[in-house]
């Protein structure tokens, strides 16, 4: 069994390596239209399309923000967008060293005969969409599969069902130019503990390798986007050391080194969570052969949001938000930060229970 070697290799090689440059990570703006409207309801702004448009604009023209940055997943609609002065989203990142990204899939349904678990569609001429895609800029993508911890779950079909999904996801990814992010995300949702979701999390992952290696995917040329290790959504906390440990651990043992680097979601954690969490990961003094960074939607955009709250006055103050949330986890990729670049906002937290996207 070799990797897919095709005409692209290099080129996916090269991409995955730079959107892994230490210090840096990635923003996930590719809220689809029905989660960007929960965001934008939080706030009283009504989801229409010069909306969503207004705060892709204040996230991307940031001043500073995006040397933190080394890649922003968007939505179809975001991709073709353009500034208020007439200027494409996607020549914005590219002229600041951000390479643009596009999320592939059409969301999930339900496994029949399990207890609510999923699959993620997106297949259909899936193959053609990457085409025009890559014309249009975008050098990566993303697959989102949900996995849920429960008395039986994630079954077994699932864990298989999900697991080529990513692989087939990806190989038709890297046939026309893409890196493909794998997500495999197992959701927080429920009382186990830290043990149970690290034990899972590694089970998953390793399924997924499995399958990748299955469809010839060139693993180089990939990134891994995780959960990390927590306890369930009704247990109690723990320490930030403690993730880290269990985190890196699943990690070690199921992640091969020929992946370039792994960029955690953020799940519901607060801002100030996310970030203190990925530092502790990072100043873990164990092997880790990828860089281990973000690519936060809630914990980079929720404070900026409330700020912003829809108004123009807002947005200079939104936008400082923004910076110090991407410089606190361009710090923690290198495990250098200190904390404290919360205000109030960052602290809360941004889980909500059964959470559908
Ligand atoms: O269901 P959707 O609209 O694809 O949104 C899922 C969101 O989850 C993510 O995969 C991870 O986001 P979080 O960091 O907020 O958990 C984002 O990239 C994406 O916007």
């Amino acid at each position: 069994m070799s990797a897919f070697v095709g005409k692209y290799a290099d080129e996916l090689i090269k991409n995955a390596k730079y959107i892994a440059t230490p210090g840096k990570g990635i923003l996930a703006a590719d809220e689809s239209t029905g989660t960007i409207g929960k965001r934008l309801s939080s706030i009283n702004v009504e989801n229409i399309e010069s909306n969503r448009q207004a705060l892709r604009e204040l996230l991307f023209t940031s001043p500073n923000a995006l040397t933190y940055l080394s890649g922003v997943i968007l939505f179809e609609e975001t991709l073709y967008q353009k500034t208020s002065d007439g200027k494409p989203f996607v020549e914005v990142l590219e002229e600041n060293n951000v390479i643009p990204g596009i999320k592939v899939d059409k969301g999930t349904v339900e496994i029949a005969g399990t207890n609510g678990e999923t699959t993620t569609q997106g297949f259909d001429s899936l193959g053609a969409r990457c085409q025009q895609y890559y014309k249009a800029g975008a050098r990566f993508a993303k697959w989102r599969s949900v996995l849920k911890i429960g008395p039986n779950e994630p079954s077994e079909l699932s864990i298989q069902q999900n697991a080529h999904g990513l692989a087939r996801y990806s190989i038709i990814c890297q046939e026309n130019g893409l890196v493909p992010i794998v997500e495999p995300e197992v959701l927080t949702d429920g009382p186990h503990d830290i043990q149970k979701c690290a034990a899972v999390t590694e089970t998953v992952i390793a399924a997924v390798y499995k399958a990748l290696n299955e469809h010839h995917v060139l693993l180089e040329g990939t990134l891994l986007k995780p959960n990390m290790a927590t306890p369930g959504s009704d247990s109690p906390k723990v320490a930030a050391e403690v993730i880290a440990q269990y985190t890196v651990t699943a990690l070690r043992r199921s992640v091969p080194p020929a992946v370039p680097g792994i960029v955690f979601l953020s799940g519901g954690q607060s801002e100030e969570e996310a970030t203190i969490n990925l530092d502790a990961m990072n100043k873990l003094d164990v092997l880790k052969p990828w860089t281990l960074s973000f690519s936060f939607g809630r914990a980079l955009q929720q404070s900026t949001l409330k700020t912003w709250a829809g108004k123009k006055e807002n947005v200079a103050k939104a936008q400082e938000a923004f910076l110090s949330r991407c410089k606190a986890n361009s710090e923690a990729t290198l495990g250098k930060y200190g904390g404290g670049s919360a205000g109030g906002l960052a602290s809360e937290s941004l889980f909500v229970k059964g959470y559908k996207y």
